[in-house]
């Protein structure tokens, strides 16, 4: 690996090699079809794949940026154990970036990144594999500036999985971004709904509503331009749901807040869930549409 870039590329780099890896054990699990599927809590369930993919990822990651603070979605993950998991390969794409100036200073005590080694496991369990993603995401100051969206399930000519990477200041990579629908579409949960969500999706006035999985691949809709704005007014998403995502909407020059509009923090003491929803679009308007919709009471009963 190049020990000149800037420490913010090298994490990045190698944090989209660590993706693939991850994908890669997503797939294999679900492969072996021995999911050991453990219930964490209402409507929330946690795999074999969740397991060892945020393994990988710890132990990898840890392994070669000792000081940078890593939070992950699932208990319970010794990492002494994972030398079979060990990925240290750093991307090369990545690693030819021009840093910004404004990410060269940047140490590994000020980064915390949030991993989420499987976004969408309700529907890896139920078979709607293309909606699953693994997500990293990469915040200085408690605002999120890089991170990698990969889906293992993505079907190219020649290999399976794809992985899209946003940095603040440089861009995004991975995919071919889209403008958005000339209709308005929303994207929102298909396994997490409850009437408020449908209440805050029905304001919208929208054209079409998708129900897909993971904040990651709703996020890549936006990207892709299949969906016009990202509504979830519910608690349930967690930091690690949205900082990855986040963070490539961002580089992308989207946007991505809470239903009342306002940005979460990504420090390590931050409490995990976001409880005031999620709202996000490609572009400023979109997003200040989407914001003045939802009415004042459904702001209110998720702040309260
Ligand atoms: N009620 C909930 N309980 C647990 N996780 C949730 C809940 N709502 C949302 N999530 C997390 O946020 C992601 C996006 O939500 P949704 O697909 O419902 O829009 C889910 O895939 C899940 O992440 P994960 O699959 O990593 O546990
Ligand atoms: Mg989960
Ligand atoms: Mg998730
Ligand atoms: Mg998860």
């Amino acid at each position: 690996m190049s020990q000149t870039a800037p420490l913010i590329v090298r994490l990045l780099a190698s944090s989209v090699s660590v993706a693939n890896r991850a994908g890669k054990i997503v797939r294999d699990i679900m492969s072996k079809g021995e999911l050991g599927i453990v219930e964490k809590g209402k409507d929330d369930y946690q795999t074999e794949a969740d397991r060892s993919a945020q393994r990988c990822i710890i132990a990898s990651l840890s392994a070669q940026y000792p000081k940078v603070r890593i939070i992950g979605e699932e208990d319970g993950n010794e990492i002494q154990s994972s030398h079979e998991f060990l990925e240290t390969d750093a991307d090369k794409e990545i690693l030819s970036l021009e840093c910004p100036a404004s990410l060269k200073g940047i140490k590994e005590e000020d980064i915390v990144v949030w991993v989420d080694p499987l976004d969408g496991t309700a529907e890896y369990t139920q078979g709607f594999l293309e909606h699953v993603t693994v997500l990293i995401g990469i915040s200085v100051n408690e605002k999120p500036i890089g991170g990698v969206i990969h889906q293992p399930y993505f079907k190219n000519e020649n290999k399976m999985g794809r992985t899209i990477w946003g940095l603040k200041d440089v861009g995004v990579g991975g995919f071919t971004p889209g403008n958005p629908p000339e209709s308005l579409i929303i994207t929102t949960t298909r396994s997490h709904s409850n009437p408020i969500v449908e209440n805050a999706l029905q304001v919208m006035k929208a054209a079409q509503v998708l129900r897909v999985g993971g904040a990651g691949y709703k996020v890549l809709q936006l990207l892709e331009g299949k969906a016009s704005i990202y509504v979830f007014a519910s608690p349930g998403c967690k930091k690690w749901d949205t900082c990855a995502p986040e963070a490539v909407l961002n580089a992308a020059g989207g946007k991505l807040t809470d239903v009342l509009g306002n940005f979460y923090k990504y420090g390590a003491s931050e409490s995990r869930p976001n409880k005031t929803g999620v709202l996000a679009a490609v572009n400023d308007e979109l997003h200040n549409y989407a914001v003045q919709r939802i009415p004042q009471e459904l702001k209110d009963k998720l702040s309260a």
